[in-house]
């Protein structure tokens, strides 16, 4: 793994202003993304991890701080930061599941119409969706949405693809087996990848680390590697030590900010 950072979140605080109200949603803020890893931002509701997803997506300017992509300033939305969110509607209804995945492509003219259907028609294969190309959305599952959701940006072949909650709409046995096929698409794409949940669980299968944010406003607590941990892994006494570590640092009120390593 390259040793340079590919994005840099340094020293961000996060505010949104409502009328005379201004809420911080993040207080300085540091961490590093580097390529090719998995990083997760864990924290309990309200800590700031969508707000981090939308100023690392160019969307939201930090009041303090910076935030750079290969070393240059993010300043606003690209082609090159693409974000996954919970929803299932975050399809239009009245496109195919194909066009779907061809719209951003076509829209940002990363493709010609030919090569948008091609690198479509190559995604929805690689999440088990070939067949349903010509559907539409209210035909699919809610897995099934999520999976176009997830082909539609990795057509883009962003360098950081940007998950917001992605599985946390799902049952429990569709989640595990849409983390299964995240992390297989990851072995195959291998781009960087930034998920935001507030499953501990979630987060040791698919991190590589885990940056643990304190309640709002959202502060590091501490940052922990699971590069050991996969689906297989659950259950297991290292598996349980490490969860156990966590909840103690997301619930221990009077805890010190630290850096810890497992
Ligand atoms: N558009 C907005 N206007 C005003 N305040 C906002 C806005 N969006 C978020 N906030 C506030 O910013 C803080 C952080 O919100 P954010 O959604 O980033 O947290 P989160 O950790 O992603 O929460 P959750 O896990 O519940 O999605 C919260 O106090 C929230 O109320």
């Amino acid at each position: 793994m390259d040793t340079t950072p590919l994005l840099q979140v340094a020293g961000v605080s996060l505010e949104y202003v409502a009328g005379s109200r201004v809420v911080r949603a993040t207080h300085r803020v540091s961490f590093d993304l580097h390529a090719g890893e998995r990083l997760v931002l864990l924290g309990p509701s309200g800590c700031g991890k969508s707000s981090l997803l939308k100023a690392m997506g160019g969307f939201l300017a930090p009041r303090e701080g910076h935030i750079t992509l290969g070393g240059a300033p993010v300043t606003g939305p690209g082609p090159d930061r693409v974000m996954v969110f919970q929803e299932f509607d975050q399809l239009p209804p009245w496109k195919t599941v194909k066009h779907n995945v061809m719209f951003p492509l076509l829209a940002s003219g990363r493709a010609g119409r030919a090569e948008a259907e091609q690198r479509a028609l190559r995604v929805l294969q690689q999440v088990g969706l070939a067949h349903f190309a010509d559907a539409h959305p209210h035909m699919l599952s809610g897995g099934m949405k999520q999976r176009v959701a997830i082909a539609r940006a990795l057509a883009m072949q962003p360098r950081i693809l940007l998950m917001d909650e992605p599985f946390a709409a799902l049952d429990a046995l569709t989640r595990r087996r849409m983390q299964q096929e995240l992390l297989a698409l990851w072995a195959q794409v291998r781009c960087s990848l930034v998920f935001v949940t507030h499953s501990i669980e979630e987060a040791l299968v698919v991190g590589h680390r885990i940056v643990l944010l304190s309640p709002h406003p959202g502060r590091v607590r501490a940052e922990l590697h699971a590069h050991e941990f996969d689906l297989d892994s659950v259950g297991s006494p290292a598996f349980q030590a490490q969860a156990q570590r966590i909840h103690h640092l997301l619930f221990e009120e009077t805890a010190q900010p630290e850096t810890a390593a497992a």
